[in-house]
């Protein structure tokens, strides 16, 4: 695909399993109709790389010819000339990229930058003219809806359109097309789990799965390292209604992460138990949401579903009290059951409303929660996963406005970029 291009993934929300996700447990998850965007365009030296993350307030810029190419390339594990990923970042590599990460001085910054290098050293190489690289999200960033793993599908699949590693993306949204088999997706899905290794330590894979196939999925991570995860597609997922409120309280996921870590080795059986719990819990309500009849007492089993895993998670500690302020309200307006979703800590809560709450009653929940100065969305699930847009996919008069890097990295606010870039916006995406 020539350049300019975009790139685009989805964020998602963790019905049920989080953090026991990491530990081999299922879980279920959708897709969000919240994106990140990736505008890739060539440079004007062409031997620079720009990346220009304003979402985390980054530009930083490289001479392509700074990187140890060849230092680097020796660790590298090919198979039939395609790079391997492994289960741990190739720690000389690492060590190797530290050379030119050294003038970075904010964990933030340091991190996205190691996540970009890592998989533009494996899916790229030196003779590439230098690019510009804009990331934009509609997401919350570190809320618990899997920004960081959309942030890693787009540089995954644009870094993997730049150095030839999958074909172009073909399918328009109006195609039917019936998926079986795509190795496309599956080469993006594995390498952008490389790039949330970097955000933290222990990814369980659900986050970048989610955002590379998109739609509904059971996820399980195996227990044997060399053997892949597990992810079932849940066709008929059904119709549920959904809040999502970010209570905007920043938190890391490799910190939540990491004090669950924690507490397996202070308290393991315990931890176990409640790892356990969330096991069954998961598996009671896949068997629930892929029932062919999908009505109230389906819904209500959900809902106490919800509250049972809110109540694990507490128990792991990664509640807030932001979070449970949510919970308290959303209780006393009997809107429905609320849980934190995603890594916790902080960040977003999802509350399955009950199907009887008049819309009134709603609006009140809402402005309740508003009142505490949390943010309430209404989103959809289970939308596409990643896609591309190619200048040719573009109508020749909205070309110079929708590749403009400097219109795309001034856009105010997610209205605005959904208003010129979103799948309704434009016809032209495309998905594998
Ligand atoms: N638009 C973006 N531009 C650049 N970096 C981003 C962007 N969105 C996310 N990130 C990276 O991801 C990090 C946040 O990831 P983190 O895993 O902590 O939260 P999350 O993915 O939003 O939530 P969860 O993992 O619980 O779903 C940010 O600190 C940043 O490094
Ligand atoms: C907390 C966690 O379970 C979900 C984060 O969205 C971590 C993971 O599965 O990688
Ligand atoms: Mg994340």
């Amino acid at each position: 695909m020539s350049t300019p291009f975009f790139v685009s993934a989805p964020g998602k929300v963790i019905i049920f399993g989080e953090h026991s996700a990491v530990y081999g447990k299922p879980a279920i998850a959708a897709a969000l109709s919240l994106r990140a965007y990736l505008l890739v365009t060539p440079s004007q030296d062409p031997d620079t790389i720009n990346l220009s993350f304003p979402d985390i307030n980054l530009t930083h810029s490289w001479n392509k010819n700074d990187i140890p190419w060849d230092s680097i390339v020796k660790h590298i594990n090919l198979v039939d000339n395609l790079p391997q990923t492994s289960e741990e970042l190739v720690p000389e590599i690492v060590d190797q990229l530290g050379s030119v990460l050294a003038d970075l001085n904010s964990s933030l910054h340091y991190t996205a930058c190691l996540c970009f290098l890592y998989l533009y050293t494996h899916l790229c190489n030196q003779e590439l003219a230098g690019m510009s690289f804009c990331i934009r999200s509609t997401l919350p960033i570190g809320a618990g809806l899997g920004s960081s793993a959309s942030t890693a599908v787009c540089l995954a699949s644009a870094l993997a359109i730049l150095g030839n590693r999958v074909t172009s993306a073909s399918f328009l949204q109006t195609d039917k097309i019936l998926k079986k088999e795509n190795n496309d997706l599956d080469f993006i899905d594995s390498w952008s789990l490389m790039g949330e290794k970097c955000f933290h330590g222990n990814p369980s894979g659900i986050d970048n799965a989610v955002a590379t196939h998109g739609g509904a999925v059971m996820f399980q991570r195996m227990n044997n390292p060399a053997q892949p995860s597990v992810r079932t597609s849940m066709r008929n997922f059904p119709a549920i209604k959904l809040l999502l409120t970010n209570t905007k309280v920043p938190r890391s996921t490799a910190d939540l992460v990491g004090g669950v870590g924690k507490l397996n080795v202070e308290y393991p059986k315990t931890s176990n138990s409640i790892l356990e719990a969330m096991e069954h819990l998961s598996n009671t309500a896949y068997q629930i949401m892929v029932r062919p009849f999908f009505g109230a007492e389906e819904r209500k089993k959900l809902r106490e579903l919800v509250n049972i895993n809110h109540g694990l998670l507490v128990a792991l500690g990664v509640s807030h009290p932001s979070l449970e302020k949510v919970k308290i309200i959303t209780d006393t307006s009997k809107l429905g059951s609320t849980k934190l979703t995603g890594a916790g800590g902080g960040g977003c809560a999802i509350t399955l409303v009950d199907e009887d709450v008049s819309e009134a009653d709603i609006a009140q929940g809402i402005a309740e929660l508003e009142k505490e100065g949390y943010e309430c969305f209404e989103t959809s699930l289970g939308g596409k996963g990643v896609g591309s847009l190619s200048f040719e996919d573009v109508p020749q008069e909205l070309r110079s406005t929708v590749f403009s890097p400097e219109k795309f990295c001034a856009y105010s606010d997610r209205i605005e970029i959904e208003k010129v870039l979103s799948t309704n916006a434009l016809e032209g995406w495309r998905y594998w």
